[in-house]
């Protein structure tokens, strides 16, 4: 099997639409690396550019090291499984297989060898003088999978290969194809806009938005260590929590302002005395639903503490999801860049806005009501603690569920719909992000 590479792929269509942007990914031989990433992310244009298929605007492919960009598609030998199957359907799942090898010098004795071996590997030999008609969908994919593994193929770009196959059966393949993926050391490039797929198949996930490539690594250490805001919101279910948020750091304190409440860090805590050169910086807090567990108030020693009040208990069984009405204000899937990119100043920036000073409800309100855009940015620091939290009107008619977070909580310690709760922030697991929805490390 050989290496894959694209360096600084970039791929523009004659409508201008940009659909590959400067995407350096290298697949070492024999390794597993899915792509990943929403609808419109550019994973098909960066197959169909490695497959040969589309012309790059710029960059290059790379097969093991060898510039292949201009050469015709077939020299690459590389084998490609699309989510309809494109299987022959006037000819049996044994022609089907063998059509690749009726292109090279083996003869029939030794074409039928080798279908019934591939046959074997994937477990369709009672299948071989079925038409793709008389096939269910895992069967069918089965066949195409058998088909693209029949070639001389020196690696395997897979586009979406399970999407048209029930849940039940896709987990079934997913499994298998991953397996069967490491026994015969394929290098494969798979396409996927399903994390559970992309993170339980692959050796290294490659996370893409808007044609950029936002992070690649191991599925466990994207998911845990996120370089950007979108990286963190788009892997995970539920979705991490994402509030608005204000760094605060007055004397030896160090606070995280979400506009009802204020969570205090240990100010002596290596990882959290970074942040006091923060100070009044807007940032976003992704917490996801690990990251929160129910403590006794007042909680044991000094955790940093979010409270609220328990609104839904979702039991699953085997655990539960609480949502708790906490009053922050979550960041917009806007401003997460999930939907529409958004390289500007923090929406709570734009959008802060002077309410009457002296006003009884002022700060009540200041976290609830939609203002205004501003003339002038407002100067950082506002209140007390510098923050208020607010959501862009432009961008939807009402709050978002305001102020919720959800929790993983285990079934032993069901919480009360109506009970008041306090959630101690696990300080590992505490994702802070700037402006520009890039990661703030903590020290
Ligand atoms: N031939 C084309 N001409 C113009 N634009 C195109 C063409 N092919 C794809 N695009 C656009 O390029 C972008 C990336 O498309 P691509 O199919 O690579 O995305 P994808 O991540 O595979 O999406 P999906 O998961 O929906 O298949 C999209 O905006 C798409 O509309």
């Amino acid at each position: 099997m050989v290496s894959i590479a694209t360096d600084r792929l970039t791929k523009v269509f004659p409508d201008g639409t940009v659909a590959v942007d400067d995407v350096s990914i290298e697949v070492s031989s024999g390794e597993f690396v899915t792509l990943l990433g929403p609808t419109g992310c550019g994973k098909s244009t960066i197959l169909r550019l490695v497959a040969g298929l589309e012309e790059p605007t710029s960059g290059e492919v790379l097969i093991d090291g060898e510039p292949v960009t201009g050469g015709a598609g077939p020299t690459r030998q590389l084998s490609m499984v699309f989510q309809d199957y494109a299987l022959y359907p006037h000819l049996t799942v044994a022609e089907n297989i063998r059509f690749p090898l009726s292109l090279g010098p083996d003869s029939p004795t030794e074409m039928s060898a080798r279908v019934g071996e591939i046959a074997d590997q994937l477990g369709i030999t009672g299948l071989l003088d079925r038409k793709p008609g008389q096939l269910s969908g895992g069967q069918r994919q089965r066949v195409a999978m058998a088909r693209a593994m029949a070639g001389e193929s020196r690696a395997f770009l897979l586009d979406e290969p399970l999407s048209n196959v029930d849940a039940g059966l896709r987990a079934e393949l997913r499994t298998e194809v991953a397996a069967l993926a490491r026994r015969l050391a394929m290098t494969t490039l798979y396409v996927t806009h399903d994390q559970v797929e992309a993170m339980t198949m692959a050796d290294r996930v490659a996370v893409l938005r808007r044609g950029r490539l936002q992070q690649i690594g191991p599925p466990g250490e994207v998911y845990r260590d996120p370089h950007t805001l979108f990286v963190a919101a788009f892997l995970g279910t539920p979705r991490a929590n994402l509030l608005q948020a204000a760094i605060y750091a007055p004397d030896d304190r160090v606070l995280l302002d979400v506009g009802s409440q204020l969570i205090e860090l240990p100010s002596d805590d290596p990882r959290v005395r970074p942040l006091r050169e923060r100070h009044t910086e807007r940032v976003t807090l992704a917490l996801r639903a690990d990251a929160l567990s129910p403590v006794p108030d007042p909680p044991p020693g000094p955790v940093p503490v979010l409270r609220g009040a328990v609104r839904l208990v979702e039991n699953l069984g085997h655990e539960a999801l609480v949502h708790v009405t906490t009053g922050t204000l979550p960041t917009s899937s806007e401003q997460a860049n999930l939907e529409y990119p958004a390289d500007g100043p923090h929406l709570s920036e734009l959008l802060a806005d002077d309410l009457p000073s002296g006003h009884p409800v002022r700060d009540r309100l200041s976290r609830m009501i939609p203002h205004p855009r501003p003339e002038q940015p407002p100067a950082t620091a506002r209140t007390e603690y510098g923050f208020y939290p607010v959501y862009d009107p432009d961008l939807r008619s009402e709050p978002p569920t305001a102020g919720e977070v959800v929790v993983r909580v285990p079934i032993s310690a069901l919480p009360r719909v109506g009970e008041s709760i306090t959630l101690a922030v696990d300080l590992d697991q505490l994702m802070l992000f700037d402006n520009a929805g890039n990661r703030i490390r903590l020290g």
